[in-house]
């Protein structure tokens, strides 16, 4: 059987993040890649310069398409915006019995822009993050969920402990954010074991779309049947790799590299 994973996440005109980061990502682990787009952004690697959210009638609509006809394995979101979007994605992951939902709480882009309205994350917490397998936050998106500042280990592990009783089945929390600057190490639990996910930080400004990136690798491996863990660790191997053999393009924080993983790590076939 083919594996097949689908996005639920905003347009990034400039390729770098939310679906073609997706996209990009699930055709390099050999996943076939569907997708419905909840907005989209005028954006390039120096900022956002627009956002254009869909109906919500135009979200549902995607989802029904895909559900009659395809059957994905695993599923992420990225941006959703708002609430009555993140209500409608719920809504339909209930319908059509998805599982392996991987959710990424996007908030804000590296360059400041809102990519979900603050009345939306209550709607985060209580009707999405319940349904998920996995969900992937940042430092800064973990602290909103939460409540609390996350600076030492101890405050991570206190802070994934405080998510899972959201109702999530696991979390990892990424270090990208930290301070550390010779490591960038996440942190994955599931109610039992706290992992550390080492990774030696590159010095570059070219992360745009790194945690879309992240959690796209995540679904794909989900959708070939992996478990969490080893999806995470697949994931975490091929941001390493996509932002080590960097591209440079554009002016502003520029995207990973979405073949690196194959073409330096696996080899290409
Ligand atoms: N400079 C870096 N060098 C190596 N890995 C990084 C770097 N920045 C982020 N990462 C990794 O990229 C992934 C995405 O993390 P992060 O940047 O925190 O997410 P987001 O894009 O949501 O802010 C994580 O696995 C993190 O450890
Ligand atoms: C459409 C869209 N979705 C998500 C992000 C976040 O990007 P990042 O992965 O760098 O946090 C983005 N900039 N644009």
């Amino acid at each position: 059987m083919i594996p097949k994973a689908l996005t639920i996440a905003g347009s990034d005109s400039g390729g770098g993040a939310g679906i073609q980061a997706d996209l990009k990502t699930f055709q390099e682990l050999n996943v076939f890649g569907m997708s419905a787009i909840t907005a989209l952004t005028a954006q390039n690697t120096r900022g956002v310069q627009g956002v254009f959210p869909a109906s919500n009638e135009c979200v549902r609509q995607q989802l029904d398409s895909i559900a009659e006809d395809l059957k994905p394995q695993a599923i992420k979101t990225g941006m959703l915006y708002r609430s009555s979007i993140i209500q409608t994605v719920a809504e339909k992951i209930k319908t059509y019995g998805w599982s392996n939902v991987v959710v990424d709480p996007v908030m804000i882009a590296k360059g400041g822009a809102s990519l979900l309205q603050k009345e939306a994350i209550e709607t985060l917490k209580t009707n999405l993050i319940p349904l998920s397998t996995v969900i992937t936050p940042n430092i800064p998106e973990a602290e909103v969920l939460t409540g609390m500042k996350i600076k030492s280990n101890a405050d991570r592990k206190q802070a994934a402990e405080m998510l899972l009783v959201l109702g999530c089945r696991s979390v990892v929390i990424k270090g990208g954010h930290h301070e550390d600057n010779l490591e960038a190490i996440d942190l994955f639990f599931d109610g039992n074991d706290f992992v550390w996910l080492r990774g030696q930080r590159i010095q570059t400004r070219n992360t745009h779309g790194t945690g879309c990136t992240f959690s796209a690798a995540i679904t794909a491996e989900l959708a070939k049947g992996e478990n969490v863990l080893n999806a995470i660790r697949t994931a975490k191997s091929f941001i390493q790799a996509a932002i080590e053999h960097e591209l440079n393009i554009g002016s502003g924080h520029g995207p990973t590299n979405h073949w690196a993983f194959q073409t330096y790590r696996m080899g290409r076939p």
